[in-house]
């Protein structure tokens, strides 16, 4: 189990202002959505969160320790990412690409083992991937690219997930299997945090969310107490209606 703690940080989108400085922790078994319009900076979060990008300002750190003094395999060991663009780099195929996740854990020529293997054709059977493992990851769709990074990751097992918009591509039923999946890992102990693009998504499945507005501040907590229809309407700008549901926030653009 980690903790991801940000202390008074800043993120630096070039040509901007800074905005709200954010002191936020993603305690194990939480899970967190990250909303606001396109552009916003919810990918830069996250990017920054994994130390893949320098704040303006503050700190990200991973159970204590600064992320940026820490190597990028140590992180990796703690810490997985789903990013939102598929980068391709040399042909590979979806199991190649799954056994990736080993990488944090293997020495630098050091083959992976059937263990391994194991590991990673059961992340894709949990991510219905496993009959896709031979394809080439450029030949696949959308949605089954999506499903194979998110394997990706289940491979790697860390204690930290960042997402960003998992559902985007996936049809219905495997927007479910996703969510599923992320709140059984955060029963297990692991921290959940994501940019998403569905507010009923985030209203069903996340504990916390994170609230990036356009003139750069951000406010956070609890679902219920952060998730009110005026709010909303001032972040997106756009007009919504709202109901419950077995209990639970359901939100409609009008
Ligand atoms: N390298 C860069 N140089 C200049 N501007 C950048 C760079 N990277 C990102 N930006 C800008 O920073 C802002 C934040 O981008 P970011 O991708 O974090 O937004 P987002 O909230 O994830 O958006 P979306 O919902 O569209 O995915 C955008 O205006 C983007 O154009």
């Amino acid at each position: 189990m980690s903790v991801l703690k940000t202390d008074e940080l800043v993120i630096d989108i070039p040509g901007r202002a800074s905005g709200s400085a954010l002191s936020l922790t993603l305690s194990p078994g939480e899970v967190w959505g990250v909303l606001g319009p396109n552009g916003v900076g919810k990918t830069t979060l996250l990017h920054t969160l994994a130390g893949l990008r320098t704040p303006r300002s503050g700190q990200v750190r991973l159970d204590g320790n600064l992320l940026a003094d820490m190597g990028r395999r140590r992180i990796a060991r703690h810490l997985g990412l789903v990013f939102q663009e598929h980068q391709d780099g040399f042909p590979a195929t979806v199991l190649e690409t799954a056994l990736v996740g080993r990488h944090p854990w293997l020495s630098p020529w050091q083959m992976e083992s059937a263990s391994d293997l194991g590991r990673a054709r059961d992340a894709l059977e949990r991510m219905d991937a496993v009959d896709l493992e031979h394809r080439l990851v450029h030949t696949l769709s959308g949605g089954e690219r999506q499903r194979v990074s998110i394997a990706t990751v289940l491979t790697q097992d860390p204690a930290i997930w960042l997402l960003d918009e998992p559902t985007n591509h996936l049809d219905l039923h495997h927007q479910v299997a996703v969510m599923k999946l992320l709140r059984e890992l955060a029963g297990a102990g692991r921290g959940i945090l994501m940019g998403l693009h569905d507010l009923n998504l985030a209203a069903r499945w996340c504990d916390q969310v994170l609230l990036m507005f356009p003139d750069g501040r951000a406010c956070w907590g609890p679902v219920r107490e952060m998730l009110l229809p005026s709010v909303l309407e001032s972040l997106y700008g756009q007009p919504l209606k709202a109901t419950e549901l077995d209990g639970c926030p359901v939100f409609i653009p009008v």
